[in-house]
């Protein structure tokens, strides 16, 4: 009892009294996002399948895992080195990866799709899976900005579908918003919201608005930020710097562009402005255009609005 007790307080139930019956799930894309979701998922005790297109890119995903299971382990086993080492092998332990998400519908009970944010190549995988998993599975994904019943409609288990959106960086934000399309039961979306807390996320409960909650507010400021620059009136430091001492943002609009990924901001205000086209809000932007065209997507790619080139 004594150990369960101390591994909960460490923030880690993966031996303590789960709340759902998901007890493997498959995490389809194995990106910023999905290696962040099959990390946190792993170390709270979840057999975790992830897929991506291939090998190589698996394998970075899991080098990434590795690493940054190594800055958890530094900071919450600090005084207990071997429980750090057991916690890092056990939870690599239950990621097994695969190329093919099909193959792996069968012993699945949660499927959580994020991939690349794109309408047709997410409903075609969706459509594809729906003939393959067994009724009982329930699929989400984790896009930021497609409306989840657009997606949901490429199946027929709309009652067993619904949106799991998790933040960047996942092992750190705490936050987890748990979407319902109007057909999704009560039994999945209380099964969500219980595998949320398995995850030791806080949850919010979320109808299927453009945005959900947290995007519908930040999309506006990143871009408003963007907008800022193309006009001249301020550089990125300044506008950043601005954002973090005098709004105590933790990173400024910038440094959060180049972080999730400027190819990611484009998929989304693409999308809204073609939605939308009556909101000024989310036209396009001739500066993010500009910068995708010449493969400068942040962070990932060592260019976005600052340079990561060492
Ligand atoms: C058009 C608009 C588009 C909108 C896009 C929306 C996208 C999406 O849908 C929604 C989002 O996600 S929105 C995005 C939402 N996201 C945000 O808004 C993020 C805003 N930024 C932040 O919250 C902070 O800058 C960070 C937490 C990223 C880094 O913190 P920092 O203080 O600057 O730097 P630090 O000192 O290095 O790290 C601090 C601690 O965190 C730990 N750690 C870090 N990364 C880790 C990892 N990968 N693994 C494990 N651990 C990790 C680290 O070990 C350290 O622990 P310690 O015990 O304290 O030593
Ligand atoms: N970047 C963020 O901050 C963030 C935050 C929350 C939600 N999201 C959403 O999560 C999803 C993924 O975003 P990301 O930032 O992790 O993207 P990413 O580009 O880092 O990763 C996407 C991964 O999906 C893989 N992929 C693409 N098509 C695939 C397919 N058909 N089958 C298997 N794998 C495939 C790619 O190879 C890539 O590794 C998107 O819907 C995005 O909107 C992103």
């Amino acid at each position: 009892m004594a150990s369960v007790c101390k591994t909960f307080s460490r923030g880690f139930s993966s031996s303590a009294i789960r709340q759902t019956t998901i007890k493997h799930l498959t995490v389809i894309g194995g990106g910023l996002m999905g290696s962040g979701i099959a990390q946190v998922a792993a170390s709270t005790g979840h057999q975790v399948s992830m897929v991506d297109q291939s090998d190589d890119i698996l394998n970075k995903s899991k080098a990434n895992i590795g690493k940054s299971l190594q800055r958890v382990v530094k900071k919450k086993f600090a005084d207990d080195p071997k429980g750090g080492e057991q916690f890092l092998s056990e939870t690599m332990g239950r990621i097994e990866t695969s190329t093919s998400a099909v193959a792996c519908m069968e012993k699945t009970d949660l499927v959580i799709e994020a991939i690349v944010e794109n309408l047709e190549i997410k409903q075609k995988l969706f459509s594809e899976l729906d003939a393959a998993a067994p009724k009982h599975t329930i699929f989400t994904s984790n896009t930021s900005s497609i409306p989840i019943g657009d997606i949901a409609s490429s199946t027929k288990r709309l009652d067993r579908f619904g949106g799991l959106h998790f933040f960047n960086p996942v092992p750190v934000m705490k936050l987890l918003e748990v979407i319902r399309i109007p057909a999704t039961s009560d039994e999945t979306f209380n099964k969500l919201l219980a595998f949320g807390k398995d995850m030791q996320k806080a949850t919010v409960n979320c109808k299927d608005t453009p945005g959900f909650i947290v995007n519908r507010l930040l999309v506006p400021y990143m871009i408003e930020a963007v907008r800022m620059l193309e006009r001249g009136d301020a550089s990125p430091r300044d506008i950043d710097t601005a954002m973090k001492l005098g709004a105590g943002y933790p990173m400024g609009p910038f440094e959060l562009s180049d972080y999730v990924g400027l190819d990611t901001m484009k998929f989304i205000l693409d999308g809204w402005s073609k939605n939308y086209p009556e909101n000024p809000l989310f036209r396009p932007s001739p500066m993010l255009d500009k910068l995708v065209g010449e493969g400068k997507l942040g962070a990932k790619s060592g260019e976005g609005f600052y340079s990561y080139k060492k």
